[in-house]
């Protein structure tokens, strides 16, 4: 069950459930008297933040503006709330924590190139501190020398071009296989689930690049994946009431975290263990997947394959086989979810617009005309394909507060100080709609890239769906090749109709919560084979 420390701030229900067992709960009178004792004690030192002067909505106490996170989305509601009160740097406390929302280009240029390094850390969330031996993973880890050397292990030996390269055959087959799939579902007539399917779509490619072909995709595994990215997405009460250290051990939150380590650890080990025996038996065949890459730069001594990880706490000594748990564990939680999100919402996309459908198509069917599969090799000729997935993840960024940062000094953003310490939200989905910057920017059209020098590596900051800056994505490479190609292959060989008594006018595009933002509905499509393509 889940537990109401666990409770994300998401949607309508979010603020109640989090507000019902907390008033029903016999410990609530303890955190209240707790709180208000702390805050009477502190309230010189919030004054200090008010000094600050950075635009922001009133708060109430204890709670601070965590009741205008109600209702919406958080990412909806803090564009609402931003427009409102700071459009370029807005200040929120939520719970205890003081938050700074960014939400203009302007304002993401100055935090994530000018000051990029004030910035490069990120705060420390107690799922990531304790599913990552004590907050040494790449996404959530703090910016220093560990994160560096874990970083450029990252880029260079795990999602670099020259690895996104060699996968390539994975991805042909994997996608290969979802056609002939999606065929046999053409010929019976029947409709196929999209969401559903680019998700497993997405985790299939992921097991076999990093485990490899021998590895049947397990659903345990998966379920697991899942609720690890759960918890350490959102805002979790716990991270918003830092003070109260008791709470994530009387609510049960720390022992299911302390559980979920032991199974992701105990599945991960067992993988590796798995490949270490394949290897000393010679065996292995031909295919190499991640866990191989990484036990060769292991044993070839090329790199520093340890690392020390200086916590507030204590000094944790990561051991070389744990550096390549959290590799494998950082391309599972970043990269699933995230891409299967993006094809899903460009697909809805071309179905509410017949005509950027028809466009796409005829270009990859003009580019691969007479060939069976649509492979990688001619997608580079694929511009019109390219402006469509950026016209998508400008409306609909599968990460629209990217992860958070936190400020390591005192700095200046927009003529605001902004104190160290604080937590910074960059609101990437209000800049992607922000009328300033883009022309009716609730509109589907991808033309507004063509001809444009703005793409996704974080130079223009009107569009930053990948982030920018030292903690840019380093997976966008390996999550580009994934897009391209699936969307490539679903518009060659399938026409695609909506499901019966569904126009295209009222398909719903309602954004639902999760760790990538997915659609609330599934998108149900019925495939028509395209005649043209030879057998
Ligand atoms: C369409 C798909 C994807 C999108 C839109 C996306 C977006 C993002 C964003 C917005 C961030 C935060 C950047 C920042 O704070 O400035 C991020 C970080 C990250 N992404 Fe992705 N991502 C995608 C796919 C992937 C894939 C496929 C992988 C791995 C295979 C991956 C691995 C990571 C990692 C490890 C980080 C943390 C980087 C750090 O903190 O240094 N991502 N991603």
């Amino acid at each position: 069950m889940v537990s109401w420390e666990q409770l994300i701030i998401n949607e309508h229900s979010a603020f109640s459930w989090l507000l019902i067992p907390f008033f029903s709960s016999s410990i609530v009178v303890i955190i209240i008297i707790t709180l208000l004792l702390k805050l009477k004690s502190s309230s010189s030192s919030s004054s200090t933040t008010a000094k600050k002067n950075i635009p922001g909505p009133r708060r109430l106490p204890i709670i601070g503006n965590l009741h205008q996170l109600v209702s919406a989305l958080p990412h909806q509601r803090l564009c609402d709330l931003a427009r409102e009160h700071g459009p370029d740097v807005m200040h929120l406390r939520l719970g205890e924590v003081p938050h700074v929302v960014v939400s203009s280009s302007r304002a993401a240029r100055e935090v994530m190139k000018t000051h990029d390094a004030v910035f490069a850390s990120r705060p420390s969330l107690l799922a990531a501190e304790m599913m990552t031996y004590a907050g040494s993973d790449l996404v959530f880890t703090r910016y220093g020398e560990s994160y560096k050397r874990l970083r450029k292990i990252c880029v260079v030996e795990v999602l670099g071009a020259g690895r996104v390269r060699y996968f390539r055959p994975v991805r042909e087959e994997e996608v290969a296989d979802l056609v002939r799939k999606f065929s046999r579902r053409a010929a019976r007539g029947e409709a196929v689930d999209v969401s559903r399917e680019m998700f497993w779509l997405s985790s299939r490619i992921t097991c076999r690049t990093v485990l490899g072909k021998a590895r049947e995709l397990d659903d345990g595994f998966l379920r697991m994946v899942e609720s690890v990215s759960e918890v350490m997405a959102g805002f979790k009460v716990s991270d918003l009431f830092p003070s109260l250290k008791f709470l994530p051990a009387v609510t049960g939150y720390k022992a299911q975290l302390r559980r979920m380590r032991r199974e992701m650890e105990s599945m991960l080990d067992g993988i590796i263990d798995e490949h270490k025996e394949r290897r000393a038996e010679g065996g292995g065949g031909n295919e190499e997947d991640l866990v191989d890459v990484l036990l060769n730069l292991q044993a070839s001594g090329s790199t520093d394959f340890s690392l020390t990880m200086d916590n507030i706490k204590a000094v944790t000594v990561v051991s070389s086989d744990k550096l390549i748990i959290l590799c494998l564990q950082e391309v599972f939680i970043a990269g699933v979810e995230t891409s299967a999100t993006a094809i899903d919402w460009t697909m809805a996309e071309m179905m509410k617009d017949e005509r950027v459908l028809r466009k796409a198509q005829e270009e990859v069917r003009q580019v691969y005309r007479g060939k069976t599969n649509v492979d990688e090799s001619s997608l580079h000729e694929l511009k019109y394909l390219d402006l469509v997935i950026k016209e998508s993840l400008r409306l609909h960024p599968p990460l629209p507060l990217l992860f958070p940062r936190e400020s390591q000094a005192k700095v200046e953003v927009c003529g605001y100080e902004i104190p160290a310490k604080t937590k910074v939200i960059v609101n990437c989905w209000a800049i992607g709609r922000d009328p300033q910057y883009w022309i009716e920017p609730t509109k589907f059209y991808p033309e507004r890239f063509a001809d444009s020098t703005i793409d996704y590596k974080g130079n223009n900051f009107e569009f930053i769906p990948f982030g920018a800056g030292r903690r840019m994505c380093p997976g966008m490479l390996y999550a580009t090749a994934v897009v391209k190609l699936t969307l490539a292959n679903l518009l060659y060989h399938f026409d695609w109709k909506l499901v019966d008594g569904m126009d295209a006018e009222n398909l719903d595009m309602t954004e639902a919560f999760g760790v990538a933002v997915g659609r609330k509905c599934s998108l149900c499509l019925i495939p028509i084979a395209y005649d043209d393509v030879p057998i």
